[in-house]
């Protein structure tokens, strides 16, 4: 047996001389002003794995407790390797930076690679960041989309009508639907169609169950391949990775059938399921809460926002699936839509540091100094909960929030991201919830039907004006800093739906 007594004063006073040392230099880990992660006497890698910890432990724990004992940014020691920047003014800086001091597109072309699969072209500034890209972000401008949306329009009328035959068929008028499974199915199939053309789904050989399937695998096993935290000859031995590998070979293949021209190879088919990936990981799952937080809102804002899609619906037919009517014809739906972004998305903003970038002071909290050559993530989730900046009430959901004279407080949300690496599809997705919403209440009478308050899959937001809480299905595990929080494994919401009584009784 080891003697144990002789060794224990020695292995102590190794420890402190350790922890002195760090003490003393401490200061010098990466600039003279970026802190460091964790408690200064445990080596770095120690602190970087504290911090991966508890990030998935408790990802809103984590990132406020950083911007409180840190404030503006703080470097996390490997396996991340990455500055999070936490405040209002680092995150503006950051969004603001030119490409020569902030780099998005060495990690979007990474991506392309990592994630999708792309070939060698992935490497090639001069395809992918001279023309891949700027093409990309002119097809998902408004005037490329119009009639992407028109078809999404069309597609959501349809989902509305067939839950309208159900309910004209039920014995006592009304239906009980299964809210989540409903909602991320009718985004799933208005999106497809808007994106790709109603024929995408009537291809042959094409399956609508198993095409979901796929994509759902896929997107399981996307934030453990995209986080690069796991070696990839360690990926493809995990389960969740390895289904959705096969998933994506499903999607590809499906998309490379239907294309019949662009890039050659699989490539044409890479990049769709990338589209597609990003239009279908966020878009339902706001719609999930959004519907939510508007079932459970104050009878003021339910009665004004019916009055606002009742005079919508004044506006001529044609006019009703364009950009400028959905941008024009909801203020109130526009302010319930930003304050749900608020509550409900968590994103991280990747940079690659070209030039010492400087993050302004915050609060008791100097300035500091991210270093040349390392990376930074804008993480805004702890500003979105920062009580001093939304009025105390950053915890609750408040549809007003950006009602009228307050509108321009929406410029300060950063639920699509920001800077180059804004979501490209952010019109789309907006003028889609409002469509959602205003055909699925001008339809019908919608109730929650609150599920049982043992249900340990639930959690709980305050809501202002009255409304007391709302509740709404626990966060999936694993999609730290992945955009919209999407429903833990096996939540499930009703609601009732009736038809709407004529204005008049
Ligand atoms: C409410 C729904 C949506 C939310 C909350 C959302 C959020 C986001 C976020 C946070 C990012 C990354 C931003 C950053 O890194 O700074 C992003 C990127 C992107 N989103 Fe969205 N998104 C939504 C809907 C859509 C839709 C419907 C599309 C349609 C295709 C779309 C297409 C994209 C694209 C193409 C990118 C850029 C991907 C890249 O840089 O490689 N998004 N989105």
């Amino acid at each position: 047996m080891v003697e144990l007594e002789g060794w224990l004063p020695v292995l102590l006073a190794a420890v402190a001389a350790i922890a002195v040392a760090r003490l003393l230099l401490r200061r010098s880990s990466f600039s003279s002003t970026l802190p460091t992660y964790g408690p200064f006497f445990l080596p770095p890698f120690v602190r970087g794995l504290l911090a991966v910890y508890r990030l998935g432990a408790d990802e809103d724990a984590f990132l406020q407790g950083l911007k409180r004992d840190y404030g503006a940014a703080v470097y996390i020691p490997w396996p991340m390797k990455t500055t999070f920047v936490l405040s209002i003014e680092g995150i503006r800086s950051v969004y603001a930076a030119p490409r020569r001091v902030l780099n998005f597109y060495p990690i979007r072309r990474e991506m392309q690679h990592t994630v999708f699969g792309a070939g060698p072209y992935w490497k090639d500034e001069s395809i992918m960041d001279g023309s891949l890209f700027p093409l990309h972000a002119r097809g998902m401008s408004k005037a490329n989309l119009a009639d992407s949306l028109v078809r999404v329009v069309d597609v959501l009328r349809v989902r509305v009508d067939e839950l309208a035959y159900k309910v004209d068929k039920a014995p006592q008028g009304d239906v009980i639907v299964d809210l989540i499974k409903w909602t991320v199915e009718t985004f799933y199939d208005a999106t497809l169609a808007g994106f790709f053309g109603k024929e995408f789904l009537r291809q042959d050989g094409v399956d609508e169950q198993e095409l979901y399937n796929a994509f759902n695998a896929f997107d399981k096993s996307f934030p453990i391949v995209a986080s690069g935290m796991v070696p990839p000859s360690f990926l493809e031995k995990i389960p969740d990775v390895k289904k959705g590998r096969e998933g994506f070979e499903v999607l590809t293949s499906t998309f490379e059938r239907w294309m019949s021209d662009g890039f050659a190879g699989l490539d044409a088919g890479i990049i769709m399921v990338a589209d597609m990936w990003a239009s279908m990981a966020n878009a339902p799952f706001m719609g999930v809460q959004l519907l939510l937080f508007l079932l459970q809102a104050p009878s003021d804002i339910r009665r004004d926002l019916l009055n606002e899609i009742d005079s919508s619906l004044q506006v001529p037919p044609a006019e009703q699936s364009t950009f400028s009517h959905f941008s024009q014809s909801f203020p109130l739906l526009t302010s319930c839509i930003t304050e749900t972004l608020r509550v409900g998305t968590s994103i991280f903003s990747a940079r690659i540091v070209e030039e010492d970038f400087r993050i302004p002071a915050h609060g008791e909290y100097s300035e500091a100094i991210v270093p040349a050559g390392t990376r930074l993530l804008s993480a805004p989730r702890p500003h979105h909960l920062d009580d001093s900046f939304w009025d105390g009430t950053a915890k609750a959901w408040n549809g007003r929030r950006f009602f009228g004279a307050y509108a321009n407080l929406a410029r300060s949300v950063y639920g699509f991201g920001g800077g180059v690496s804004r979501c490209e599809g952010e019109h789309i997705a907006g003028a889609e919830l409002k469509a959602f919403i205003s055909l699925l209440f001008s339809a019908f009478e919608v109730e929650l039907i609150p599920p049982p308050n043992s249900d340990n899959s639930i959690r709980r937001v305050e809501v202002i004006g009255g409304g007391g809480t709302a509740l709404l299905p626990k966060r999936a595990d694993g999609r730290v800093g992945m955009g919209a929080f999407q429903p833990a494994e096996g939540a499930r919401f009703d609601m009732r739906v009736r038809r709407r009584r004529p204005l008049s009784s």
